[in-house]
Parts: C-alpha cells; sequence; structure tokens
C-alpha cells in the first residue's frame, strides 16, 4: 500500500514526555534465536515496526508460530523446522534478515539463504559471516544468488572477525550455540544489541561466556528451554528524540532510557551546550534558550558514536551556526540525507565520507526519504523550520519508528500523516 506523506508544521517548541519504545536492533535478533527452541518463547518490549513484520514472516516461512499477546508481547513457537531455505523475496526485504542463517542451520544441520544484496546507501557485505561459519566447520556454497551452509556435526573451533561486525556476531553465535562443540569468536562486537541476544539465549539455557568484551566462547547446549525474556530499550530512538529536542531549543523527558547505553551520544550533546539530567531510566534532555556550538563528530562501532545517528545529528549541525565536521566510517556512503536537506537551505559539503557543515536557517519544502535514519533526519529538519515541510517515503520511517506521528504530536508537535482517504479526497 502506497502510504501517504508525514506533514510537519514545524517551528515550535516541544515539550512533555515520551516513552521510547524497546530496541528494534536488539528486537530482530532476538525474534530470530527464538528459532533455536522447541518450546513457546514470550517476548515483552517489541516495537510494532515493518521490520518486525518482515522478520515474523521469514519467521513464519522457517516454521515459526506467533501470536501478539499484549500491545508489545509476543508469543512465538517454533516446534520444528518446516523450511531450511530463506527466499529473496523474503530476504532482500531487509538486510538484517541474513542472520536467520545461523539461527537454520543451528537448529537443522542446512540452510539456504539468499544474499541480502545491498541497501539505499551502499554495498553492505556478508564476508565475516560466511568466513566465521566456514572457520567453524561448516561447508558453504554460493550458488544462483543464494548461500548454502551445512554441517555434518557441531561447530567447533576459533574465528577471528577481521572488522567489528554486529550482524556477523549475531549469526556466529546463533550458529553456534545448539550442540556439543566449543566455537571462540575473537573480535566479537560488544554492542547492546549483541549483548541483549546473548542475554536473550542464556535464560533459555545457552551457555555463551563473555558478553559485552571481544571475546566470546559459545559451548554447545543440545537444546534450549521455553521462557520470557524483555528486550532493552532503543537506544537510537531515545538518540533520535534527544537531538530532535536539542534542534527546537527545547526541554523533554524520554522514559524507558538505557543512559549507560546513549554515552557517546550524551557527551556530544553536552559538548554541543545541552544540558542533560539522568535518573534511573529517564533522561531529561533541555536546550531551551541555548546558544549550542558547532562540534566535529565521527561515528565508530559500540561504545562510539552511531552511525544510526549520524543523519540525525548532521541535521542537527546543519542548523547550528559555525562549522561542524562529520564523518562516518562505519558506513561511508550513508548519505542521502544530504540532498534533501539541500532542498531546506542546508550547507553540507561532502568529500568521501566526509560531511563539513556550516550551520543555517533551515526552510519548509518537499522531501523524500530514502532510508530509515535519513528520514529521522528530515523529521527533525522539518520540527526546526517554519512552515509546512511533507516528507515522502514514510515507509522507511515505519521500519524503526513506531506510530511516529502520534507520539511526536505528545510532545506538542505538529505532525500529521492524513488517512489514504482523506489524502486522495484533498487532491
Ligand atoms: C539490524 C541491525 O542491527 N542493523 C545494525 C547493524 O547492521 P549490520 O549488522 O549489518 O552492521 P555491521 O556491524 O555488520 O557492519 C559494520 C561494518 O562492517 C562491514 N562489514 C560487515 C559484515 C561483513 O561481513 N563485512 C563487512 O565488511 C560493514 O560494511 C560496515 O562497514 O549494525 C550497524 C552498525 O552499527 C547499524 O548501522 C545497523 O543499524
Ligand atoms: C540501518 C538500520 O537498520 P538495518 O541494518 O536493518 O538497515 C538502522 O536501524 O538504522
Amino acid at each position: 500500500m502506497q502510504l501517504t506523506p508525514l506533514h510537519i508544521q514545524g517551528g515550535r517548541e516541544l515539550g512533555g514526555e515520551i516513552a521510547v519504545q524497546s530496541s528494534k536492533n536488539a528486537a530482530l535478533p532476538i525474534i530470530v534465536a527464538s528459532l533455536l527452541s522447541s518450546e513457546p518463547v514470550t517476548l515483552h518490549g517489541i516495537p510494532r515496526l515493518s521490520d518486525v513484520d518482515t522478520i515474523l514472516d521469514l519467521a513464519h516461512h522457517i516454521g515459526t508460530r506467533h501470536a501478539w499477546v499484549g500491545p508489545n508481547s509476543l508469543s512465538l513457537y517454533t516446534p520444528e523446522i518446516l523450511n531450511t531455505h530463506a527466499p529473496y523475496a523474503l530476504v532482500s526485504k531487509m538486510r538484517a534478515s541474513f542472520i536467520i542463517m545461523g539461527a537454520i542451520l543451528a537448529r537443522a544441520g542446512k540452510a539456504t539463504v539468499s544474499m541480502p544484496g545491498g541497501c539505499a546507501w551502499g554495498p553492505r557485505p556478508v564476508d565475516q559471516h560466511v568466513k566465521a561459519f566456514r572457520a567453524l566447520g561448516a561447508q558453504i556454497t554460493e550458488d544462483g544468488g543464494d548461500f548454502a551452509a551445512e554441517r555434518t556435526g557441531s561447530l567447533n573451533g576459533t574465528f577471528a572477525f577481521e572488522l567489528l561486525t554486529v550482524g556477523g556476531t549475531h549469526n556466529a553465535v546463533l550458529a553456534a550455540t545448539l550442540g556439543d562443540g566449543v566455537v571462540v569468536l575473537e573480535n566479537a562486537s560488544i554492542d547492546t544489541d549483541v549483548i541483549d541476544m546473548i542475554e536473550f539465549l542464556n535464560s533459555l539455557g545457552a551457555r555463551i561466556e563473555g558478553a559485552g568484551t571481544n571475546t566470546l566462547t559459545i559451548h554447545g547446549v543440545p537444546a534450549l528451554r521455553g521462557g520470557e525474556y524483555t528486550v532493552i530499550p532503543d537506544r537510537i530512538e531515545a538518540a533520535t528524540f534527544m537531538i530532535a529536542a536539542a534542534a527546537t531549543r527545547s526541554r523533554i523527558t524520554l522514559t524507558n532510557v538505557r543512559p549507560d547505553h546513549l554515552r557517546a551520544v550524551t557527551e556530544k550533546l553536552t559538548e554541543m551546550g545541552v544540558d542533560i539530567t539522568e535518573s534511573g531510566k529517564t533522561l531529561v534532555v533541555d536546550a531551551t534558550n541555548r546558544d549550542l556550538k558547532p562540534v566535529n563528530v565521527t561515528t565508530q562501532s559500540y561504545p562510539g558514536f552511531p552511525t544510526d545517528v549520524q543523519p540525525q545529528m548532521s541535521t542537527l549541525l546543519a542548523t547550528i551556526p559555525g562549522t561542524s565536521v562529520v564523518q562516518d566510517p562505519v558506513y561511508p556512503d550513508r548519505l542521502t540525507h544530504v540532498a534533501e536537506l539541500h532542498r531546506m537551505g542546508a550547507d553540507i559539503t561532502v568529500s568521501g565520507y566526509t560531511q563539513v557543515i556550516q550551520g543555517a536557517k533551515l526552510h519548509a519544502a518537499p522531501v523524500k526519504a530514502a532510508d530509515l535514519r535519513a528520514g529521522a533526519a528530515l523529521f527533525i529538519a522539518a520540527l526546526t523550520c517554519e512552515g509546512e515541510t511533507v516528507i515522502d517515503g514514510v515507509q522507511f520511517l515505519n521500519r524503526g519508528y513506531e506510530r511516529l506521528a502520534e507520539r511526536l504530536r505528545g510532545l506538542g508537535a505538529d505532525a500529521r500523516q492524513p488517512e489514504p482517504a482523506l489524502a486522495s479526497a484533498m487532491d
């Protein structure tokens, strides 16, 4: 279905409180990890997002039955693997779905998964996933755009990732959890979403040691039991709203946050002059009556400044007088927000993965999101300027932000997404 654009009448101060959703990027691998158990699993804090629907469609194809048992609670049950093939039509919708390979391989001994391909901002290789599987004893062949993996026994041995990869670590952990081998992963990701999946698996009886360090030791276990688990808060969504508050020089309160997961973002905003107060799972972000300063930002793997917050931060800096430099070596091509921000009057010069940003006053314009966080960048830009900005490409925002227009309205923004019937009547 063609979604109607998001209309934002900007130039208003935000205020009030917003409950941050649970982490999309933890929920997705945890849903996949539930396939390792043949017993029922209940997950709480699952955000209602199109990416969640996509992974549930894929899991359904593999053999998972699911039911929503509360607004954000999901019951999953995979008594047996019915299909070991994850086809292109399902995998290509979301690159993160490639980690289904590790789960199917663990449970069924073989898996065929389509190559995920690129994404809106460029290539996103999976060579480290494949190298890990091979090094741990799986046979991998490539044919007709598919990777086929097979193991004769349990995975075993040591693999050192050549770079830090969140998805590669998820995939290798999933593949190694069942069996009687011992797998050591070196240079593994310490991302919060990796830790959360490991804590979930351990709660079902897995024996994975070292979560949060660069060395993971996975002692295979014969089977996992069922269980119940609550997903961590979404640090990327929290950061997006913190930046929206700074960009509109507002004061807002965020609940359901893990301040310890947000250090890099908090430090940068504080350096700019934003006042941030932490209290348990609550953050108050205050940028009222402040002259914010330009800063330089370079993305890094967790705990560094997240690439998933780079487009939003670039947008904030595009409104702050002075020169800021933003570099995204994690995803050097993640720049689809730039041309759209130019349409709104931003002064951003790109060279490789570097954006040199001269602060300017942005103005409303029709714009189009080409990916999820570029969409976030555009709604932040829209909130800062007088007049109405119409943002197309809402399907990308729906991948990662639950009920966005409604929740922005809860903060006092004038944001609406006309119903399709109303929109066509207005044409
Ligand atoms: C669903 C999900 O959780 N997505 C997140 C995950 O993506 P994803 O897991 O795909 O990202 P990775 O951590 O794997 O990628 C990090 C870097 O490693 C490179 N790489 C990765 C794998 C590989 O086999 N070879 C290789 O070269 C990538 O091109 C990138 O430059 O982490 C990214 C980096 O924090 C985030 O932007 C994504 O939002
Ligand atoms: C890029 C993201 O997700 P994915 O890796 O699924 O594209 C994201 O969450 O910002």
